[in-house]
């Protein structure tokens, strides 16, 4: 079947890999990783480090926004962006896993945009809050769902201040926000894993160790002639 798929279009490719990947007994697409914690807690240092070692098998989900574009930003890299009619009526069809308004935007993670990762033998990696894993949750999204919790809310706040990438109003608004997103995060059955980040190593060990199995299976299947 593999053979099948040779010389055809990308395009055309990553759909027979869909196809076969959905359709053929002990063949699946590779899980979506949910990560989600506290702003500050380090989730996006934990998976750099993923994306950096593992080049090819992990992908950060794109979402999409209303809002501009800011300089520098490009369509598709940072965000897809799209107008709020567009949104909305894609909302009204059901082409989002999650979507949420903030500040008068909204963003969202398109299905298709997981599949076209999937289907293309990739693991993709959505960093969403809470109410994001809430609403994935609620679509029966089958991912593995971890939680990134810091030592304790001191070490967060020094760890946000020595980010200097907030105003002290921001600051505080995160570290609230945090106290929640800790509630949710650490309640029995709410995540599969939870990985407490205080040495780095060792956090990003534990992160690879329950991805390990997942990254063998993409390598395996990308080695296949
Ligand atoms: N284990 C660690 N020890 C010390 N510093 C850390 C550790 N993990 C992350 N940091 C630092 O803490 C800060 C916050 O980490 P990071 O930006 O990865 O958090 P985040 O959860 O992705 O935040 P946000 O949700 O706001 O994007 C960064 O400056 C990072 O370098």
């Amino acid at each position: 079947m593999f053979v099948l798929c040779r010389g055809l279009s990308g395009q055309v490719r990553s759909t027979a890999r869909l196809f076969l990947r959905t359709y053929v007994p002990g063949m699946a697409l590779p899980r979506p990783v949910v990560i989600c914690g506290p702003s500050g807690s380090g989730k996006s240092t934990l998976y750099n480090k993923l994306l950096k070692e593992f080049p090819g098998v992990f992908q950060l989900s794109v979402s999409h926004t209303t809002r501009q574009p800011r300089p520098g930003e490009l369509n598709g890299r940072e965000y897809h962006f799209i107008n709020r009619d567009q949104f909305q009526e894609n909302i009204k069809q059901g082409d989002f896993l999650e979507w949420a308004e903030f500040s008068g935007n909204i963003y969202g993670t398109s299905k298709k945009a997981l599949e076209e990762v999937q289907s293309n033998n990739v693991i993709p990696i959505l960093d969403i809050d809470t109410q994001g894993v809430r609403n994935v949750k609620k679509a029966s999204l089958e991912a593995v769902y971890i939680f990134i919790k810091p030592p304790s809310i001191d070490v967060l706040e020094k760890r946000l201040r020595s980010r200097k990438t907030e105003t002290e109003e921001a600051l505080q608004k995160r570290l609230s926000a945090a106290r929640n997103e800790l509630e949710y995060g650490l309640k029995p059955g709410n995540f599969q894993h939870i990985i407490t980040n205080d040495d780095l190593d060792v956090a990003y060990e534990k992160l690879k160790g329950i991805l390990i199995k997942a990254i063998d299976e993409v390598k395996n299947e990308q080695y296949k002639p």
